[in-house]
């Protein structure tokens, strides 16, 4: 780990030349947190440097990508599958992450109806100011597309009573034309009546149990801000206004609202004391009336209380037509965010609910820190238990990985740089789904670009030039779902021409050009893999890890062979 190359990352956070002292003030206070966060990585480090020096046969494995683009769902699949005794234990307590992520939805719809109360425009994409390509090949990559014929921006909306929840502007658009009778042209904010201030009201001891829960995950805890103001690195890309039905174009307030935490276990056992504790003081007699309605096996504390008297209300909210006419014109597509589990509510706001694999997979929990996770992978647990430590070179049942999870977020990147060093294998996770969204952290950069740049910065790093790489072009179900509703790649990238608009053909054609930027960048032959994977489906995920571990471990006995 005694990295002396210069730091890659560095372009990922230079100030731009022509800054405001606001956002200089902005920058600063945010690069002070980040300082905090790089305090403690540092201590890691060193702890960390002491263990490699004992542990000489452990294979490592590093976890990179931009912010959101599977890393820690990745892990979850590896610990899932190859050290099931820990998952088992840990899984309840996501039971308070879970419901923060029920919490942050519900408070993106309230926020939302709110702005479209008060009348609030829609967010408009900023100007490009170094509009540049990441692609091989040069520029017409990610351009500032010629403007959609804009719907929403407009007061009036179609709004149609006949429409079903989920069905795009454009179904309901063309189907109203079609039905005369069913045809309103309305301001939608007229439709936002006295129920759903009601609802709003209602719904507000959720707030509370949203700090409280923050509170209970830990003091490592922070927002996400849109960086957009702060000017962070010199990449610029407009991805323009969208479309109707593209997901993510429009970045809200609420959606920026996104928590993370530096220790996840300390977290996550952190929660499940202070929920314990509560849950007991409930039963003692501080809340003597909730804790007579939970029956035996129920655990209730103050934030399950909370959400099992909203149940109905929030289900009122997620199915009301308006609001889901609100949230198709202000372009936000919850289902498709992270943390999305309103659908599941019946199951999740109850006294005795447990999260289930699914679920923690699913959940959000935004990484600020490094976790590091011992596993013993073997796809024959009969002589995992049979082959003991003290035969550690033997084969795959004995010996020992350390998966390194880091942050993905822009100023936290330059934390990845002393883990470069002595690594078997890189997994990057590169989300093919977002060719049209924007970073949340920087909202003028295009996420597919961000993770073309990064591949590269990897590919091209020295300290990496002889480990395995591993490429999850991940996120193809999302890819799927966007491509369906409509949305035209070459809209984004030009320079996929008229090739179908299909999953297929687009995840085929970005990873030729990751092959390039891998092929370009290194001098020497290296392994590489590449597959297309969606990790919240951990039943193909498990081939693919299972793929995964062998290469590596072929890969590490062959390096081994040589020393
Ligand atoms: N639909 C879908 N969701 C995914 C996929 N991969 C990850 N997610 C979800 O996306 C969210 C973000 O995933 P994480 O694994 O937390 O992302 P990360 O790369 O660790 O992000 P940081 O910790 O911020 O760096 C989680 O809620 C996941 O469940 C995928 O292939 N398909
Ligand atoms: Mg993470």
């Amino acid at each position: 780990m005694g990295a002396t190359e210069p730091d890659p990352f560095a372009i990922f956070h230079t100030p731009p030349p022509n800054e405001t002292a606001g956002e200089r003030a902005t920058r600063e206070a945010k690069e002070a947190e980040a300082k905090k966060i790089s305090d403690q990585i540092d201590e890691q480090l060193k702890a960390d440097k002491l263990q490699m020096k004992k542990e000489k046969y452990v294979v490592r494995v590093l976890l990179l990508g931009q912010s959101e683009s599977g890393k820690s769902t990745t892990l979850k699949n590896f610990r899932m599958r190859y050290a099931r005794a820990a998952w088992d234990l840990e899984r309840a307590s996501w039971r308070s992450v879970i419901q923060l992520n029920v919490i942050r939805t519900i408070i993106t719809i309230v926020e939302t109806i709110q702005a479209e109360m008060d009348g609030e425009p829609l967010e408009r994409p900023q100007t490009p100011t170094t509009p540049m390509s990441a692609l091989p090949g040069g520029g017409g990559a990610f351009p500032l597309p010629s403007p959609a014929p804009d719907t929403a921006s407009s007061d009036v909306f179609h709004y149609d009573p006949l429409s079903r929840p989920g069905e795009s502007p454009s179904v309901v658009t063309s189907f109203a034309r079609s039905s005369s009778l069913s045809r309103q042209k309305v301001p939608l904010s007229s439709l936002l009546t006295a129920k759903h201030q009601v609802l709003k009201t209602r719904l507000g001891p959720l707030r509370r149990v949203e700090k409280e829960l923050k509170k209970r995950l830990g003091a490592g805890a922070e927002e996400e801000q849109d960086g957009a103001a702060e000017g962070l690195g010199a990449l610029s890309i407009d991805t323009g206004g969208g479309i109707p039905g593209s997901a993510s174009v429009a970045i809200t307030r609420a959606q920026n609202r996104e928590f993370g935490v530096a220790r996840l276990q300390e977290a996550l056992e952190k929660s499940v004391s202070v929920s314990k504790r509560q849950s007991m003081s409930l039963s003692n007699g501080d809340g003597a009336a909730a804790a007579a309605v939970a029956g035996e096996g129920e655990e209730t504390d103050e934030a399950t209380e909370v959400l099992c008297s909203c149940l109905e209300d929030m289900k009122a909210l997620w199915t009301d037509e308006v609001v889901r006419t609100v949230l198709r014109k202000r372009k936000i597509r919850l289902e498709d965010q992270a943390g999305f589990f309103l659908d599941d509510l019946d199951r999740i706001a109850t006294r005795t609910y447990e999260p289930s694999d699914d679920d923690v997979i699913r959940a959000r929990l935004r990484t600020l820190g490094v976790q590091e996770y011992r596993i013993r992978p073997t796809d024959n647990p009969a002589a995992a238990a049979a082959v003991s430590t003290s035969n550690p070179n033997n084969n795959d049942a004995g010996k020992d990985w350390i998966l390194y999870d880091v942050g993905g977020s822009r100023t936290i990147r330059h934390a990845w740089l002393p883990y470069f060093d002595n690594m078997q294998a890189i997994i990057f996770l590169a989300p093919v789904s977002c060719f049209d969204e924007r970073l949340s952290e920087d909202s003028r950069v295009n996420r597919l670009e961000d993770s073309f740049l990064l591949w590269r910065t990897v590919c091209s790093s020295k300290l990496l030039s002889k480990t395995t790489l591993i490429l999850f072009l991940n996120k193809c179900d999302l890819l799927k779902r966007k491509l369906k509703m409509g949305v035209q790649v070459k809209k984004y990238l030009p320079s996929y021409g008229d090739r179908p608009n299909d999953a297929t053909t687009v995840v085929k054609y970005l990873r030729e050009k990751f092959k390039e930027v891998l092929r370009e960048n290194s001098p020497e032959q290296r392994q590489s893999y590449f597959y297309a994977t969606s990790v919240v489906d951990t039943k193909a995920t498990a081939a693919t890890i299972k793929a995964v571990k062998d290469s590596i471990l072929r890969d590490y006995l062959k390096s081994a062979d040589f020393v």
